[in-house]
């Protein structure tokens, strides 16, 4: 059976993925990644300068899944974007450079150099990203994404992925898309972490970790029906030509079996590849692999997009 996938062109010789933000920081984590069973490799989402991020306790492992409000640490633009073009000239075009702005301006001032420099691989846009004061993130204020996709693609040509944070209500699946559908982007990434949970520890009566008194975003299982719903929905939505990557809630072969059921042309793996580190690429390529030939498929194609419902 093969797990191969492509992308805009380029191939992925085994659909998984890391999610971007978990272990993937610096050239250790991110050659660790590239060199395993993973069919390529994410950057933490990079900002104009380098970051420390919010105070420690700021991510919380826990039995269904993960709590984070990391605040963006990262070595800034300048450490991935040389790392990615060193990995280019190495004859690597599986990486992934993942930008986050910490305003719309930030993204263009790097989407701008990223667009002059040699780079010529995958982009993915975190609208996750922070927006004026007062105002929700990027992802989740409609008129801010069309207004920063219109800026972006005057000048940008590359191939662009959209990390999209998870939505909840069916017209905002309709809204977005239909934003979406509008620019040449290249695929779409569902979803980001469920924004602002808050796990408590009831013995200390304390929640459990430090920034914004105890809330952040949720990955894991508890993710898992909600970044379906999204891969799904998008996919439904969505003009052909734009592709999708699956995030969220993976853990299992099966779990990538039902992104791909979902329309995922390639999966990202975050909280479970935190804990589990980069044997889980060899564990669930190996599943995925015996489910397929269970089920009598040879191609991801053979079920990707093909859920049926009742
Ligand atoms: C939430 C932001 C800090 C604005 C972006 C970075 C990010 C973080 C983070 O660095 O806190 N955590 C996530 O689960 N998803 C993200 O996209």
């Amino acid at each position: 059976v093969s797990m191969q996938a492509e992308i805009a062109g380029i191939s992925f010789d085994n659909l998984l993925l890391n999610a971007a933000g978990i272990r993937c920081s610096t050239v250790q984590d991110l050659n660790s990644i590239l060199t395993s069973e993973a069919g390529g490799v994410v950057t933490k989402s990079a900002t104009v300068e380098e970051r420390a991020g919010n105070e420690s306790p700021r991510m919380r492992a826990l039995p269904l899944g993960s709590i984070n409000s990391m605040g963006l640490p990262n070595h800034g633009f300048d450490y991935y974007m040389a790392y990615v073009l060193k990995a280019q000239s190495a004859g690597y075009n599986n990486v992934i450079l993942s930008v986050a702005g910490l305003s719309p301006a930030d993204d263009l001032l790097m989407l701008r150099e990223i667009q002059q420099s040699g780079f010529d691989g995958l982009v993915e846009l975190n609208l996750s990203c922070p927006n004026v004061k007062g105002k929700p993130q990027v992802g989740y204020d409609f008129a801010a994404v069309e207004q920063l996709l219109g800026e972006i693609f005057k000048f940008f040509d590359k191939r662009l992925g959209l990390k999209l944070p998870p939505y909840f209500d069916l017209t905002q699946f309709d809204e977005m898309a239909a934003i979406i559908n509008q620019y040449p982007v290249t695929y779409v990434n569902s979803i980001n972490s469920i924004g602002n949970g808050l796990v408590i520890d009831p013995v200390t009566e304390t929640a459990v970790i430090k920034p914004k008194g105890g809330f952040g975003g949720l990955g894991g299982e508890y993710a898992k029906p909600t970044a379906l719903a999204n891969v799904r929905g998008f996919r439904q939505r969505l003009k052909p030509e734009i592709q999708m990557i699956g995030t969220g809630g993976i853990k299992s072969g099966m779990d990538v079996f039902e992104h791909v059921l979902c329309g995922a042309d390639l999966v990202q793996i975050g909280t479970a590849f935190g804990s589990e580190g980069t044997p889980i690429f060899d564990r669930i390529s190996q599943e995925l692999q015996d489910i397929m030939i269970e089920k009598g498929y040879r191609r991801l194609a053979d079920f990707r997009g093909k859920l049926k419902t009742l």
